[in-house]
């Protein structure tokens, strides 16, 4: 298991080392880590996290849109050939989406498809805060009849959740 990193050598990183570890945090978008390096020390875990949540929150639309079309599509063709990263890949096990069966697969990437043509980025959710196959099933579902602009805050929404949880995996939040 990897250890975690306390506070106090999350404060000691250098910004060249803070990027390094919180590089993937948003995923594929090293941009956040090297803004957030800059703000060092933090008084605790949960102002490292609103860093990076603020960070999100202030980008332009255009930028956001950026974000979302890097996040890979959940069973998709990336997971097939094995080229997530290994946060993603992580993720998706979570769920079960690397064990559907054919049907439920075929499902997912109907649904996807159809978004993707709609909104012309990806569905984005949290899995691991939506872990079983139905719940995600139902919020593309659900979100597909959503207006893009919508649709372009709740996929940031979940963007953040995502970050949280991938800092999780970096920090001790008990230290
Ligand atoms: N498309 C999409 O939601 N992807 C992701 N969600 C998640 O929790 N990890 C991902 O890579």
């Amino acid at each position: 298991m990897k250890t975690k990193l306390s506070l106090q050598q999350v404060n000691d990183l250098s910004p060249n080392e803070f990027h390094q570890i919180f590089i993937n945090v948003i995923e594929c978008w090293s941009e956040g880590a090297i803004y957030v390096s800059a703000l060092v020390p933090f008084k605790n875990f949960d102002r490292l996290i609103e860093s990076f949540h603020r960070y999100l929150d202030q980008l332009s639309i255009e930028n956001k849109l950026k974000i979302l079309r890097l996040h890979p599509d959940l069973a998709g063709k990336l997971a097939d050939d094995d080229l997530l990263t290994d946060e993603s890949k992580y993720e998706q096990s979570c769920a079960g989406l690397d064990l559907l069966t054919a049907e439920n697969k075929l499902k997912m990437n109907e649904l996807n498809y159809k978004y993707k043509q709609k909104f012309s980025f990806p569905f984005v959710i949290c899995v691991r805060e939506n872990s079983k196959f139905e719940a995600i099933l139902k919020g593309i579902s659900e979100r597909i009849d959503n207006e893009v602009q919508q649709e372009i805050e709740i996929g940031i929404g979940e963007v953040k959740k995502i970050c949280r949880l991938r800092i999780l995996e970096i920090v001790d939040y008990s230290k």
